[in-house]
Formats: C-alpha cells, structure tokens, sequence
C-alpha cells in the first residue's frame, strides 16, 4: 500500500539516502531499523511531507504522493509522532484529544463560543469521542490531569491516544519508546498491537531492538543511507550483514 521507490535525499555534500526501496504492506507492523545517522529519521520526513527528496518517490496505493504537502498527507490518513512528546501542557489530558477532535469538527468557534445547541452537542460528542481514545490507550482516569504534570510514558500514550483520535490509515513512530522503562515498553507493544488490529498500518523507527523483534511483521534495515536488509524478524536477526553492521553480539 506504501512504497518508497529509489529514495535519494542529498544535504549539501551529505546523501543521508540513497536509491532506498521497499513496500510497507496494509495492516502490517514495519519496523525501520538501523545504526545512528542510517537515513531513518529523513526518511520518515520524506515519506510525511517534511522534506522535499532529491530522488525517487512516496507512492499511496498506486497514486503518486511525492509532491503532497504534510496537511494534505494527514488528510489522506497518514499520520506520525515524534522522538519528542509534543503535548499541550497546560491543557487537560482529555483536551489535549479534544483539540484534533476540534479541528476536524464543522462545528466553528462562534457557534462554540455562543454556546448554540448544535455546538453543545457537537462539544459533548467529541467529549465521549475523546474519552474512548483515552480509554483505548488505558489513561482514562487521567482524563482531568494537566498533561504538563503526566509522568513521560504515559505522555507517550496520550501522544497515541491523539494520534489515533485522527483516524489514520498508516501510523509513523518515531521511536516510542525512547525514554520508557521495561514496563512501560511492555504497555506501549500492547497498545500498538491493539492499533494494528484496529486495521492501521504502522511504520515504526526504534532502536529498542527487543521491541522491534517482538512486534514487528516486517523490518526495513538502514546503514548509511542505504537499504542493508528487509524481511521478517528472524531473517534480520539471521542476516549475517545486518549483524555485523548493526545488531552486533546484542541478539
Ligand atoms: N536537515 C539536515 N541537514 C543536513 N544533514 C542532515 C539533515 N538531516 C539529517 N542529516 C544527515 O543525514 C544523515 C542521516 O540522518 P538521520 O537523522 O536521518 O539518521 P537517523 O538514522 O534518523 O539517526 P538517529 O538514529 O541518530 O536518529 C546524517 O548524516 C545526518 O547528519
């Protein structure tokens, strides 16, 4: 459904990626995987519309996207987060959901403001809607907490419980869970699983390789700027090149 084609990226003197390939497959889980400065975190700023490529193409199920700006790819269902949480801070955990709920609502800020029935009752729709996301990601009874004072992993859940409240199609990670602890790592592999299973396909680059390991369909394999390997987890922990130029005696 998602395919990187020939991807070239050039900063001044510097190909971060070169002639990159591979299909990321609907309902799937792909992870992308690779040493520091392998190309990871370009790529996903060309395949989400932040970066303009110096070659190749991002191709949606058979239709061009190279050229799309970042807001009309999030209108077509393509979705990210980033290594650093970006939440409201001094807004409830709840609002923080509300808001991307808001800003796809027809419903417009006068009518809100004036407090009009149909706005009433469209603020108490995505109200509910929002609580479903908190419930889905299990920080519902944060709901009221300021998402300034959550602890990090659960910031990191809020992140996805806002991310899904968008209703993407394919869901790009980068590095979830970076700064999480065992337990927390543990809760969020639960919870992308239950995003897979609600039908959305997820990109993930992290570099927490039992995470990878564990819930990935497929792995993308970087090293400086190229593609090393793709396939399965065991044929990438089995791939004598990826161990030597990556996993090294870790696996
Ligand atoms: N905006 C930029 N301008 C110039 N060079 C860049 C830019 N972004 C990335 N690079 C270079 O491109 C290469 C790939 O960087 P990138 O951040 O994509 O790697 P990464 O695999 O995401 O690394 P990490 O795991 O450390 O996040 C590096 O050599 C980096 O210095």
């Amino acid at each position: 459904m998602l395919e990187i084609r020939g991807i070239k990226q050039v900063f001044g003197g510097v190909t971060a990626l070169d002639d990159v390939s591979f299909t990321m497959h609907r309902g799937d889980i792909t992870g992308v995987i690779g040493p520091n400065g392998a190309g990871k975190t370009t790529l996903f700023n060309i395949i989400t519309g932040i970066y303009t490529r110096t070659a190749g193409a991002v191709i949606l199920d058979d239709h061009d996207i190279s050229d799309l700006p970042a807001e009309r790819l999030a209108g077509l269902g393509m979705v990210r987060t980033f290594q650093n949480i970006e939440l409201f801070a001094k807004m409830t955990v709840l609002e923080n959901v509300m808001v991307g709920l808001h800003s796809r609502s027809k419903c417009g800020m006068l009518s809100c403001a004036l407090r009009m029935p149909w706005a009433v009752a469209e603020e108490r729709r995505i109200r509910s809607e929002a609580m479903g996301w908190l419930e889905f990601a299990g920080i519902a009874e944060l709901a009221q907490v300021e998402a300034g004072n959550l602890p990090f992993g659960k910031g990191r859940l809020l992140e996805l419980a806002r991310a899904m409240a968008c209703e993407p199609r394919i869901l790009l990670m980068d590095e979830p869970a970076a700064g999480l602890n065992s337990q927390e790592t543990l809760g969020l592999a639960k919870l992308i699983r239950a995003i897979r299973d609600k039908g959305v396909s997820v990109v993930l680059v992290e570099h927490d390789m039992e995470l990878v390991m564990d819930i990935c369909d497929r792995i993308v394999v970087l090293n400086l700027g190229k593609k090393l390997a793709e396939g399965t987890p065991r044929e990438i922990q089995e791939n004598a090149e990826v161990i030597s130029a990556y996993l090294g005696e870790d696996l």
